[in-house]
């Protein structure tokens, strides 16, 4: 580099070396260190040591002062000048007093503190412009986040100390500076301000308020204030500036005049009722909206798709003037509608879409395969998403702050310009360097709620988000053209909403789509009009055929907030269009379903109703706290465990891993398929797969990836025959998806006893019920209490071995068979003969000395069918469902409503 200077400048020898020691000094100031750090300050010679300038009092020095903002004291209004006259006659005659600017959004804040700023950089004096947030920031020129400035914490808390080396370029930098600005400072909690008048007193050696400089805090708290997690309001009123003991020595001015809707002075008006809790409000603290500001209801569009249209009308109009696109946005509570809201906008986008993955990566990487999956489908907040669809001339947002010097900060909007592999190339939107091209690289992201995720992990991605749609804090102190606000759930109204309301400038350019009539699933009649369901799919079954075979149907679980369950239905080529919308454990608003009686052969759940939805039903993926997969809860029945059921009828959720899927094979005019399965407690059982199951689950089990894939299986019965075996009813359901953390367990165990599973898969098992022999070798008694009995209905009734209990002198004598089902073998009893005062009858099928039941299994089985195809009227009972598939009763399996019945 000397050679450099020699050559090209024309330096002597000595003074290219002291060019270059002053340069790399400069270097490293900026990084909090200097030439004497590396014992190389005896090479400065005298002279060199004084003229060193840090390299950001240089950049301070040298900025650039926009002609519109040197001319803007002159535009200031009368509020706005009597600040402006006072503040900068504290700058320039070294006045020690600190100032709070109060005024509502869009009373013209910023545009003062650009003023000041103009004015004092003009003088080639030193003004830092400091904001809470990257934001707002980015809006002031040479604006930086006051943390990043002040090198102070993050998520710390109780008292702050700012990260300062005293040697550094920044702390010199901040000695230098004249006038300090802190927009929304409201929004930043009081022990933040505190460490900055810390910071200033240790750097300036003086013991007054901020060392004496002039600082120029400013906000609007009816905007957003600090935020406490879980923190009720006055938490936040607390941890905010008003209650530091800073607030009492701020000189205050207030701003009333509302710049920005000045054109609409009744808009104006009725933002400021809103931000000072002016409204009327309803019991419950919600006020009421002009209906001039809430879009008109519309059948036919979803209300979602109703606002994009008043947002976003035409993308033709933003073809010649991209960065003109970030003038308009929805603002949204919540990010999951944020990304869900971007989504829809990248695919109406015109142009080819580019797609850029994550490589999500487990802390332990044992742990990759198996959460790989899962880590992909989830999107932390404040994360990237996994997959980044974007197109070129889209707006994006970022997402960190990457180089705030460069204008790079959290919140920077910018526009896409070009797709390289490894980097974007884009251009900022908004602030002070409009226009500049600028790289955005892949970093290493982790998520701020690790305790909320199974596994610790790190998303490699660009730290980006599309912007149509936006949170409303991230839209605190901008100015949009249109605004469209989408609140699917109530929020603040002196806060959010009022934030919302005052980015517009007219109120012809601002439109609110409300929140929904929500109903519990419970309360849902066949009776209810207008409402919206907030659920979660708990299931989702293989769509099928009806039993008479002209329509496609799927059945769909829904779980609200409050646990209550209610079934829904999708026919027919409607179930294409929920492929991908209507996903399981994922939380969907659903407007307008139609209502419907179940058919009684289907009920199993208190509601009596159905819902059902088709392609013309507005469903929209929504974020509700609370309403997770993560707070699914089931009562799995352990393999080891169905030879105790007693329960006549039970409804067991089983978690079991597959060993093996056998044929399909017709028995009595029903199909089966028998799949071998297991669980941790490698005791082999069988699940058999009746009729339509043994059509769409069986062939799905089959083909399930992995060696030994886990499903849980939902309201399957105990098969009496057999004692520990499990086969469907009609209302079982199978989930194939394993995300919930249970099937991850034992899928992870699946992977470490892989061996055992396939001996187990492979070798044909032990008996399983094979009963103690006789104590007594002379004995041919059979101790068999605690045994699972299965007693052949065909052959005699239940209800009489009931009455033969209360008999005195009663003998029964079984018959013991051995059977072999699907591999596993076991003992079948059925009664040989019955003694009752000492005589003694011997059964016998053809002839039973017992009465039979009034059907036998297969008549009524028959009657099922009949019945599930009958009107909803007709009674079906509940044994229908229950009669037990063996090889010598046909199976009663549920054939799905019509059609007809259900729309
Ligand atoms: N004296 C003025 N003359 C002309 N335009 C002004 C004046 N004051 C403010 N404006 C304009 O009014 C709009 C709102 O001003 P500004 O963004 O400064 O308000 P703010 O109080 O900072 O708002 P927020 O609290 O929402 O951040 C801007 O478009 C700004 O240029």
């Amino acid at each position: 580099m000397t050679e450099d200077y020699i050559s090209i400048q024309k330096f002597t020898r000595d003074r290219a070396r002291q060019v270059l020691l002053q340069a790399l000094n400069a270097e490293l100031q900026s990084m909090g260190k200097n030439l004497y750090d590396f014992q190389l300050s005896h090479l400065l010679t005298s002279d060199s040591t004084t003229r060193v300038i840090p390299k950001e009092v240089q950049d301070e020095m040298n900025l650039s002062i926009s002609e519109d903002d040197l001319r803007s004291p002159a535009l200031l209004n009368p509020e706005q000048a009597i600040a402006y006259d006072e503040i900068l006659d504290a700058v320039l005659n070294r006045k020690a007093k600190s100032f709070f600017i109060d005024g509502p959004g869009g009373t013209g804040k910023t545009f003062l503190y650009r003023a000041l700023l103009a004015q004092v950089r003009s003088q080639h004096l030193i003004a830092l412009a400091t904001a809470s947030s990257g934001v707002a920031a980015s809006i002031l020129p040479n604006g930086r986040t006051a943390h990043s400035r002040f090198q102070i914490p993050i998520n710390a808390d109780g008292k702050l100390c700012c990260s300062i080396s005293k040697q550094s370029g920044l702390a010199a930098l901040i000695k230098q500076a004249i006038l300090i600005i802190w927009d929304e400072a409201s929004m930043a909690k009081k022990e933040t301000i505190e460490a900055l008048d810390w910071l200033l007193r240790d750097l300036t050696e003086d013991d007054i308020l901020f060392g004496g400089k002039v600082v120029v805090l400013g906000g609007d708290f009816r905007q957003v204030l600090p935020v406490i997690p879980k923190g009720t309001k006055i938490d936040c009123m607390n941890a905010s500036l008003v209650r530091s003991y800073l607030w009492q020595s701020l000189i205050k001015f207030k701003l009333k005049e509302n710049m920005r809707a000045k054109t609409d002075p009744a808009f104006s008006r009725y933002i400021l009722q809103v931000g000072n809790g002016l409204e009327e409000e309803n019991e419950v603290g919600e006020i009421k909206l002009p209906s001039s500001l809430i879009l008109e209801p519309n059948t036919q569009l979803p209300p979602l798709e109703q606002l994009i249209q008043f947002v976003f009308p035409s993308f033709d109009l933003h073809r010649l003037d991209p960065l003109s696109l970030t003038t308009s946005a929805i603002l949204t509570p919540k990010n999951q509608a944020v990304d869900e809201i971007n989504e829809v906008m990248i695919g109406k986008f015109p142009g080819k879409e580019h797609t850029y993955l994550s490589f999500d990566e487990t802390s332990d990487p044992t742990q990759q395969g198996l959460y790989i999956d899962f880590l992909n489908s989830v999107t932390p907040q404040g994360m990237p998403s996994h997959c980044l669809n974007l197109k070129k001339n889209s707006p994006i947002l970022l997402l960190r702050n990457i180089n705030p010097s460069q204008g790079l900060c959290n919140g920077t909007r910018l526009i896409c310009k070009e797709f390289r592999s490894h980097l974007i190339v884009a251009q900022i939107a908004v602030g002070e360097r409009k226009g500049a091209t600028v790289f955005i690289p892949r970093i290493p992201l982790q998520p701020n709620d690790p305790q909320h995720y199974p596994v610790q992990f790190t998303r490699r991605q660009f730290p980006i988000r599309a912007c149509f749609a936006m949170t409303i804090n991230k839209a605190q102190g901008q100015t949009l053209a249109t605004v469209g606000i989408y609140l699917p759930q109530p929020v603040f109204a002196h806060g959010q909403l009022y934030v919302t309301l005052s980015r517009a400038t007219t109120a012809a350019k601002i439109r609110v789509q409300m929140a929904p009539n929500i109903k519990a699933l419970k309360d849902i009649t066949l009776a209810s009009k207008n409402f919206t369901v907030q659920a979660i799919v708990v299931e989702k079954n293989i769509p099928r055929m009806s039993s008479s075979g002209t329509s496609l149907y799927q059945r769909i679980m829904l779980q609200d907030k409050e646990e209550n369950r209610m079934q829904a239905t999708v026919f027919g080529y409607d179930i294409k269009v929920f492929e991908t919308s209507l996903k399981l454990y994922h939380t969907y608003s659903i407007t307008n379903p139609t209502v419907r009686l179940t058919p009684e052969m289907f009920r199993f759940l208190e509601n009596k109703n159905q819902l059902g939805i088709n392609a013309r039903t507005p469903v929209e993926e929504i974020e509700i706290d609370g309403l997770t997969m993560r707070t699914m809860k089931y009562n799995f029945t352990p393999i080891t465990s169905l030879q105790q059921i007693k329960e006549a009828n039970p409804r067991l959720d089983v978690l079991f891993v597959i060993l093996n899927v056998g044929p399909r094979k017709f028995i009595n005019n029903s199909y089966v398929v028998d799949v071998r399965i297991t669980d941790q407690s490698l005791q082999p059982s069988v699940l058999s797969l009746w009729d339509h199951f043994s059509e769409y689950e069986a062939p799905a089990m089959a083909n399930l990836p992995g060696s030994f894939p886990v499903v849980i299986g939902l309201r399957l019965k105990t098969s009496k025959y057999y004692g520990c075996t499990l086969a469907t009813r009609n209302s079982s359901s199978f989930i194939f998806d394993v995300v919930l953390p249970e099937a991850i367990t034992l899928q992870s165990w699946t992977i470490a006893n892989t061996a055992k599973l396939r001996e187990l898969a492979t070798t044909e098992p032990e008996y399983l019920l094979m009963p103690k022999g006789p104590e007594n070798p002379e004995d041919d008694a059979i101790k068999i209490a605690n045994l699972p009995i299965s007693v052949d209905k065909g052959q005699i009734a239940l209800p009489v071995l009931h009455k033969l209990a209360e008999l005195k002198e009663c003998s029964i004598t079984l018959k013991a068979n051995m059977n072999s089902y699907a591999g596993i073998n076991q003992l079948r009893f059925t009664v040989h003969s019955i003694s009752i005062d000492n005589s003694t009858e011997t059964t016998d099928r053809s002839e039973p000395l017992l009465a039979l039941p009034p059907n036998t299994p297969n008549k009524r089985s028959k009657k099922g069918h009949n019945d599930s195809t009958a009107s909803a009227s007709t009674p079906t009972t509940e044994t229908t469902e229950e009669t037990n598939p063996t090889e010598s009763s046909l199976p009663t399996q549920e054939t799905p409503a019509s059609p007809n019945q259900n729309k």
